[in-house]
């Protein structure tokens, strides 16, 4: 049995899909989740080992490493997915926005990697994994999404410092998605706009990061990079 692949927001979409394609594999997941969801009960029944966590409460994210290296001696894997897609213009305060975009997207990852770090040395498989999900707009920036976008580029630039620091026991890098799933408020003009920003001009939906997860897991020589899933956006 493998260990545990640690997976941050779990309860739905991207995160969600991840956790219940790799536990139908065998796989034993890890993981966190900030709201209740119909999801979280069936990944539980499924047996995920789940965990409520806030990442914008450090005393959460102290508990929850805590709780991992009490009850784990090593771990397969860690996905940072959790996310929180704030847009500039919002009811909070400029100083608040780049304070919790940096706080998910920074803070959290960094310390659990560094937290973690030996668990993932511990664990039984060739090498282990860390992967970051980043955005298309690392790249490019973002006029509506300046916070989250310099978070998302801070997230990516630990890409290259992480998969230095613990090679070779861990491979560590970035997924960077532009577009794969609309929400479910996103209205036809905006849906249609989008996607005509690519050169596929699609949604592709979640298995296209699944599938991106998996190749990186079997992958034992790719490390220090960003696989960029964004349809040729940077073409267009
Ligand atoms: N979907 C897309 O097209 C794209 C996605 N990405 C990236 O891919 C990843 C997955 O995307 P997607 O599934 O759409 O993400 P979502 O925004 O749909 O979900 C992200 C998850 O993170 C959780 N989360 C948000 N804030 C916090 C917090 N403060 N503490 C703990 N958990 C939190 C959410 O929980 P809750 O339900 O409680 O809010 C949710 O489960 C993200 O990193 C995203 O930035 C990048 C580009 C495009
Ligand atoms: N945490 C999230 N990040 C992002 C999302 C999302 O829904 N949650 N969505 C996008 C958009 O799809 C964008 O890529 C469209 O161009 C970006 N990041």
């Amino acid at each position: 049995m493998n260990a545990p692949i640690l997976i941050t927001g779990v309860g739905k979409r991207i995160g969600y899909a991840l956790a219940r394609q790799l536990l139908r594999s065998d796989q034993p997941i890890i993981g966190t989740y900030r709201s209740e969801y119909e999801s979280i009960t069936e990944l539980r029944q499924l047996g995920a080992e789940l965990y409520p966590c806030d990442f914008y409460d450090d005393s959460q994210i102290r508990s929850l490493i805590d709780t991992i290296k009490e009850r784990h001696a090593s771990l397969r894997a860690i996905v940072h997915n959790a996310s929180d897609w704030l847009p500039d213009d919002n009811a909070l305060s400029p100083a608040s926005t780049l304070q919790r975009m940096m706080q998910i997207h920074v803070s959290t990852p960094y310390q659990i990697n560094l937290e973690l770090a030996d668990l993932l040395k511990a664990g039984s498989a060739e090498c282990s994994d860390i992967i970051h999900l980043t955005d298309y707009v690392v790249e490019k920036g973002s006029k509506k999404h300046i916070a989250y976008a310099a978070s998302k580029a801070a997230l990516s630039n630990m890409t290259l410092s992480f998969s230095a620091l613990f090679a070779p026991e861990i491979k560590v890098n970035a997924i960077a998605p532009a577009m794969i799933l609309f929400n479910p408020d996103d209205d036809a003009e905006y849906r249609s706009k989008t996607l005509k920003k690519s050169l596929m001009g699609i949604e592709p939906g979640v298995q296209e990061i699944v599938d991106t997860v998996n190749y990186l897991l079997k992958s034992r020589y790719v490390t220090g990079r960003t696989l960029h899933v964004d349809g040729g956006r940077h073409l267009k």
